[in-house]
């Protein structure tokens, strides 16, 4: 059955907490669904994780879908947030409610997301909301405004600055938000956000207490390296296998192991291996 909306307001309601990483493409999308998580967010980290870019910046909504259609081809049946990308939503509404249907209408999303919540990004949830779009809300560590941050740096950690974030919380709720994510707050800062909240808070870096928690999948298994946040934990090592795997496969062809002549090539039957023969003397 399908994930929607009602099942993660439930979720949240009963204190069951909702698993939520990234994804970027099919296959890990697949992996993720056989593995029971119940949310996909099609992250514009991808710009830093699959492209190699140093930010988010670059990264295009032609990319964005493009990842999306692959991620929900690979997830039928999970909530699938596609997060809007530098400049897809910034400037009007008018843009922020079409490429916000984008999401939906070409990739199949069940919600998008957008970062922060100046009065302008307050009024684009509404925008976009009134469209008849589930909005994600992402406050705290909001990449896509690193340059005024001063980079990736936690957020809430005076409290002045924590009840700013609790007073974000409530605005976007109160603009048609249906989820938030909360990114690098402390965990009392996650915790009273999530007291507050009336729709799902999901946390990345913001403790134990959020509804849900999201994690880069490719930091979690071990796979992007250029750094690590303080809130990844490591549950596998896939960088070191593909690397394995890799160096071996060069070894074995460079050794003449690869491929062998029975298991891994094709075959002629004898007839017709005599008669090629024949043919390759003339
Ligand atoms: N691979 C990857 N993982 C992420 O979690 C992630 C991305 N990419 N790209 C987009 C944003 C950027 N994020 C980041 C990036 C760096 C730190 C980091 O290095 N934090 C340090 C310093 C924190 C501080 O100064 O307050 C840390 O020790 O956690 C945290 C979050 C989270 N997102
Ligand atoms: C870092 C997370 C929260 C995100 O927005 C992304 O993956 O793009
Ligand atoms: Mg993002």
């Amino acid at each position: 059955m399908k994930k929607t909306i009602l099942d993660l307001n439930r979720m949240a309601a009963a204190g069951e907490r909702i698993t939520y990483l990234t994804a970027y493409d099919y296959l890990t999308a697949k992996y993720q669904e056989r593995a029971g998580v119940e949310m996909i967010l099609v992250g514009d980290s991808m710009g830093m994780v699959t492209q190699g870019y140093e930010t988010t910046f670059p990264v295009t909504m032609d990319d964005m879908i493009s990842a999306s259609r692959a991620v929900r081809r690979g997830a039928p049946g999970t909530f699938v947030v596609g997060d809007m990308p530098y400049m897809s939503y910034q400037v009007s509404d008018e843009q922020a409610v079409e490429n916000a249907g984008r999401f939906v209408k070409e990739a199949g999303c069940d919600a998008v997301k957008l970062e922060g919540c100046t009065p302008s990004i307050v009024q684009r949830v509404r925008a976009i909301a009134e469209a008849g779009i589930l909005v994600s809300g992402h406050i705290g560590l909001t990449p896509q405004f690193a340059g005024q941050l001063g980079g990736y740096k936690a957020q809430g950690r005076t409290a002045e600055n924590a009840l700013k974030l609790l007073d974000q919380a409530q605005a976007l709720e109160k603009a048609g938000a249906a989820m938030i994510l909360v990114e690098g707050v402390p965990a009392i800062v996650g915790k009273a956000i999530t007291e507050r909240a009336g729709i799902p808070i999901l946390g990345i870096g913001a403790g134990s207490y959020t509804h849900g928690q999201l994690l880069i999948y490719a930091d979690m298994v071990g796979m992007y390296d250029n750094f690590t946040p303080k809130f990844v934990r490591k549950y596998a090592d896939v960088g070191a296998e593909l690397l394995r795997g890799f160096t071996e496969y060069c070894k074995d062809v460079k050794e003449g192991r690869f491929p062998d002549d029975r298991e891994h090539s094709y075959k002629i039957s004898g007839d017709e291996a005599a008669k090629l023969d024949e043919l390759l003397k003339k």
